[in-house]
């Protein structure tokens, strides 16, 4: 870690911890507290919504659980602070392993109506639970002790403070690692996930119940700090107050959830108070003014995009001294000001000052990373193995894929030689892609059957035949597009990690040596493809080609038996098709045998063992390269078309 970021942090905790001193009175130091509390929910909330791109409403619920979890505790047991907030993450947890599966199933608005019909039925329940809740009577309870010694108001916000603090630690922790990368690539590209040995279905459920977690320690601090809970409060103002939060402050970083939850906690009040909400606006539309400046300048903007915000939150500030009474106008300037946020600032406030000031978040640190590790190390493992090349590598025995009346594969025997680099070729639609989908488990066939390496695929999940061996390339590139070339890298490395949320956390051995392993060999593997300059670089900022190459970089990471590129050359310059067939037989002779789907004939021709053509769904010939060119079938069906 840097100095300059150990002293910064060093002065924010003590300014944080003296704040109360400091302050002295109860009012604000019960909103920092607040505020402190709605961020952890937001730290969780923002796994889901911001990492794994899932929409969830049922987050006021888990808060309520929290909540309530830690009230009846201590209403019925007289349960101390130890007891209550384990008991309440675990719960809270346990209830996100329920919410996550709505969101196996169903995604977008409808997942968005599910976790919000969670979130409903947990108010009703914390209702109508009068034996266990009290009801809408709700539970007063006072604050805890610690020790033996209870805690004044001071002395809890201290309390909460360390929580913050060791929630913001974990989540960071958590996000920075091989799990954050797998919550990120489902975002990214689910199928491309999978196809990465990164199980969709697992991490979804992972992300929820972490998250929930989060949400649980929240809602039982939330119930000291408030010393009274009812169903009333966590309703569906709440979760979308907390998804508004995310929005508002940024998704992705800690920064914006602590901004996000100062927002909330703050823009009610601050719209009560005229006076205030003048002096806000006109120091916003500064920061605004001097930021889209600066953006400006760096021309990481244009004169109309810099503008807009410029001039809404100058027309903002405008309104404030126009307004000579607030009463009647706080939701409509709460809409508005929700309404610019949203439509102007999409990756929100911290979004749009890191991008107008041109920082970089973990980009640089992805660069950083790779500068320093060993120049050497050996990335590509060997495959396969001398003594088994020739062998049958994989069968697949009248492969029939039915898509209604359509036959997309009819009946197709292929057959793939260990080391061997096998191209399949065909018109359009003749169902190349299709045999890919089938061979990585994307597409369960009608009839027939594949095995690979001796065991049949039949049953497994596509993570589960990534990891058994077979990587793949995709036709329409599939990268994570917000992270970086060697974040990219590194999902594919996810196999290699063996540690559990606790190695992560508390940084133990074992997640610092794997974590090291995996970074250099990532970055070993982008020098393989020639990437290694464009490491920190986002995926969705290169160039097509290099696309298509960190895709196969990506794909090795898996230490693949069985590799199949896709159309690795379409849409390539003539000097990165030269670079590409370099690098795939760079590949064979690493061991690892190939199926190539390519439209490009030299590409084929030079580097195929054998080659097997597909027309409308069946297999016409198959052979070494030059006897299938001079097939009468394939020429009439495709080189033939190809030569006119
Ligand atoms: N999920 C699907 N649902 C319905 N039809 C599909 C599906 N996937 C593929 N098909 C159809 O199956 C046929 C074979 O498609 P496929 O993409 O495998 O062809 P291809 O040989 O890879 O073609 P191209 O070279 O254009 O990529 C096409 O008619 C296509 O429309």
């Amino acid at each position: 870690m840097k100095p300059k970021f150990l002293i910064a942090a060093g002065l924010a905790i003590a300014a944080l911890a003296a704040f109360p001193l400091a302050s002295g009175n109860p009012y604000y130091i019960h909103l920092v507290e607040t505020i402190m509390i709605y961020a952890i929910v937001l730290f969780g909330l923002d796994i889901v919504v911001g990492y794994t791109g899932q929409v969830s409403l049922g987050h006021a619920g888990l808060f309520g659980i929290g909540a309530y979890t830690a009230g009846v505790l201590v209403l019925k047991l007289g349960a101390s602070i130890w007891l209550t907030l384990p008991a309440a993450i675990a719960l809270t947890a346990a209830f996100g392993a329920l919410l996550a599966l709505p969101a196996l199933r169903v995604t977008g608005p409808y997942l968005a109506m599910v976790t919000l019909a969670f979130g409903t039925i947990i108010q009703i329940l914390i209702n109508e639970m009068s034996f266990l809740t009290e009801g809408p009577m709700g539970i007063t309870l006072t604050k805890p002790s610690l020790f033996g010694h209870q805690l004044d108001e001071t002395e809890f916000y201290w309390v909460v403070a360390a929580m913050l603090l060791a929630s913001l630690v974990f989540v960071h922790r958590v996000l920075r690692s091989h799990l954050g990368r797998a919550f990120e690539a489902l975002r990214g590209s689910p199928v491309a996930s999978d196809c990465m040995g990164v199980s969709v279905y697992r991490y979804k459920v992972y992300a929820f119940v972490i998250s929930a977690g989060l949400a649980g320690l929240a809602g039982a601090l939330y119930a000291y700090s408030e010393q009274y809970i009812s169903p009333n409060t966590y309703n569906f103002e709440q979760t979308v107050l907390f998804l508004l939060a995310i929005i508002m402050g940024g998704r992705k970083t800690r920064t914006g959830a602590l901004l996000g939850a100062a927002i909330i906690v703050m823009l009610p009040k601050l719209l009560d108070d005229l006076e205030m909400f003048r002096i806000v606006s006109v120091l916003l539309a500064l920061i605004v003014a001097v930021a889209s400046a600066v953006a400006l300048k760096r021309g990481k903007s244009s004169l109309q995009a810099a503008l807009i915000p410029v001039v809404g939150s100058v027309a903002l500030a405008g309104l404030s001294f126009k307004l000579q009474t607030m009463t009647d106008w706080r939701l409509s300037v709460f809409g508005l000001i929700t309404l610019f946020v949203v439509y102007y600032l999409q990756d929100g406030i911290v979004g749009f000052v890191r991008n107008a000031l041109n920082l970089r978040g973990h980009a640089a640190s992805d660069a950083d990373t790779a500068a320093q590790l060993p120049a050497g190390a050996d990335a590509l493992s060997k495959a396969g193995g001398a003594t088994s090349q020739g062998a049958t590598l994989l069968e697949a025995s009248k492969v029939l894929m039915q898509f209604g009346g359509l036959k997309a594969l009819n009946e197709v025997d292929l057959s793939i030689k260990r080391g061997s680099i096998h191209g399949l070729i065909g018109p359009n639609g003749s169902g190349k892609s299709t045999m890919m989908n089938v061979l990585t488990g994307i597409y369960v066939p009608t009839a027939g059957a594949v095995s690979f390496a001796g065991a049949a695929l039949a049953g497994r999940t596509s993570s589960d035949i990534a990891l058994s061996g077979i990587a793949r390339t995709f036709q329409n590139v599939q990268l994570f597009g917000e992270m970086t070339a060697l974040q990219n890298v590194l999902v594919g490395l996810h196999h290699s990690f063996r540690s559990n949320l606790l190695d992560v956390a508390l940084h133990l051995p074992r997640y610092l040596r794997e974590n090291h392993q995996a970074s250099a060999r990532a970055f070993g593997l982008l020098r393989f493809v020639g990437l290694e300059q464009l490491a920190g670089e986002e995926a969705r900022n290169l160039p097509y080609g290099k696309q298509r190459l960190l895709e196969i970089a990506r794909a090795l990471a898996l230490d693949p038996q069985l590799l199949l590129l896709d159309e690795p050359a379409a849409g390539l310059t003539a000097p990165d098709i030269k670079e590409l067939l370099a690098i795939i037989q760079k590949i064979r002779e690493h061991g690892v045998t190939v199926i190539l789907i390519e439209h490009h004939m030299d590409v084929v021709m030079s580097l195929c063992d054998t080659v097997s053509v597909l027309d409308f769904g069946q297999k016409i010939a198959e052979g070494l390269p030059a006897a299938v060119q001079a097939d009468e079938k394939v020429i009439e069906a495709y080189l033939g078309g190809q030569a006119a």
